[in-house]
């Protein structure tokens, strides 16, 4: 496929995801299915659309001075993307973008848009962008440099320190690393390994979870493993499973499961024994977990649809050894693989979802058994929704603490995070390249 076509697409998809947002790798990868896109095409149209996605704030700083009037969306995108040629990609000349953008131009408008675009993208060419020296104010140079918007950088610049909010913001640009779950019930992590290299994929152990690999090149997407032997997980998803303290044959309750990554990780921890019940809020989402339960083969499995703010009327107190709350959460911790998150979310929208995850807490606590431990997690990186939600939960049940056995039973790479608190532990993208997640255990004592 010619690259102009690649460029197209591209357009296509970042005036779609950047207005209205759920941006996802499967919607990237069913236009290279839809549209053919072979080689190394692939590698440019992920790059530009995820790149120009990740830069976007940065990217409208560099064309503010040049743009004086208001541009239709389309044509802002296409700008966007080809400045961000221009600057990230060494290997594309400028005037090939320019000749690519004025074409695409051309053929989408009128042509004034096409000089339009032309003009704005030679003048950038002539006269250099501005400095990003100029920015002196501190948040707001981590907020353009970094592109994520004023009002995040502040807020974790308040609750984590400006060193820790650079590093994260800097390691939400880089590009997203695939890791995979091995089943194994069906096959041991060295053989898939090995079976994997065979197929030119190259994986290495993760220091989080015994059966995670984490791929160095090579796409899993397209092995013969896949999908009913490896499932594609970020490793520190993996961990929320690792820290339950699973046995066969237990009661677990998961209470937001869909689409299933953590549910099927908990079956197989199980060797597929006892009863695991998981629920999500409607019909659509729990036939993923259905579906993924059944290609991998495990049949512990039972799913409904069902508010579990409500879990209390179907089910009886004290009945789960082990609850996993993987809760609905502003996502914050995944920005590298889903960049428009960080424009779509605003401070209201965390206020709400705290809102649902204490009511989910304050739900399923009468349904661990003495004893028995909920492990609480999300993949966002705020206080308000993980440390402070803990606390809260803690003042108003003296029977929960947080399990102190937790903090021994996790992985020796995480022993030195500086996000281990009393609450549990916060995991930044930067600390191992992967989903910031944060993770707890609470234990019911008799
Ligand atoms: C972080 S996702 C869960 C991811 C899942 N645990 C996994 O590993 O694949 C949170 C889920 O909570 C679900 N959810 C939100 N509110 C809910 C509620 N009141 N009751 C049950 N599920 C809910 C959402 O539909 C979403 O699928």
């Amino acid at each position: 496929m010619a690259q102009k076509s690649v460029r197209e697409i591209a357009l296509k998809l970042l005036t779609q995801v950047g207005e209205s947002g759920g941006f996802s790798h499967i919607l990237i990868n069913q236009a290279i299915k839809n549209h053919d896109v072979s080689g190394k095409d692939k590698g440019l149209l992920t790059e530009i659309v995820y790149g120009t996605l990740q830069r976007k704030m940065t990217l409208e700083y560099f064309l503010k001075p040049f743009i004086k009037k208001k541009a239709d969306k389309w044509v802002e995108w296409l700008l966007y993307m080809s400045v961000y040629q221009m600057v990230y990609l060494e290997r594309v000349p400028d005037h090939a973008v320019i000749n690519e953008a004025v074409t695409i131009a051309k053929k989408k408008g009128h042509r004034r848009t096409s000089g339009f675009v032309n003009g704005v993208l030679r003048n950038i060419q002539r006269q250099g962008l501005s400095a990003l020296d100029d920015i002196k104010d501190p948040i707001e140079r981590i907020s353009i440099e970094t592109s994520h918007p004023f009002w995040l950088v502040r807020r974790w610049v308040d609750m984590y320190g400006e060193e820790t909010t650079r590093q994260m913001c800097e390691s939400n640009l880089e590009s997203k690393r695939l890791s995979i779950r091995v089943q194994p019930l069906k096959n041991t992590v060295l053989s898939v390994q090995e079976q994997l290299r065979e197929e030119g994929i190259e994986t290495r152990h993760s220091l989080l979870s015994e059966q995670g690999l984490i791929v160095e090149s090579g796409n899993p997407l397209y092995s013969q493993l896949f999908p009913s032997q490896i499932t594609i997980q970020d490793e520190t998803s993996m961990l929320v499973s690792e820290m339950l303290d699973l046995k066969p044959g237990m009661k677990v309750l998961d209470a937001c499961s869909a689409p299933g990554g953590k549910t099927t990780h908990i079956a197989e921890k199980m060797n597929d024994e006892g009863e695991l019940l998981a629920y999500d809020l409607h019909d659509k989402k729990v036939k993923l977990v259905k579906e993924k339960a059944e290609t991998l083969g495990l049949s512990m499995i039972k799913t409904k649809a069902q508010d579990s703010r409500h879990l209390g009327e179907i089910h009886q107190a004290e009945e789960f050894d082990r609850i996993l709350l993987d809760a609905p959460c502003s996502g914050l911790g995944v920005l590298r693989s889903k960049p428009d998150i960080k424009y779509h979310k605003s401070e209201s929208d965390i206020v709400d979802l705290a809102k649902i995850q204490q009511e989910l807490l304050e739900a399923v606590v009468p349904l661990l058994k003495s004893d028995g431990k909920l492990v609480y997690s999300t993949c966002t990186v705020d206080q308000h929704e993980n440390e402070h939600q803990i606390k809260q939960l803690l003042e108003k049940h003296p029977e929960l603490t947080v399990d102190p056995m937790f903090f021994k039973d996790l992985p020796g790479a995480c022993q030195d995070l500086i996000g281990i608190t009393e609450y549990g532990v916060q995991i930044f993208p930067q600390d191992f390249k992967a989903d910031g997640f944060f993770i707890t255990r609470l234990i019911k004592n008799s």
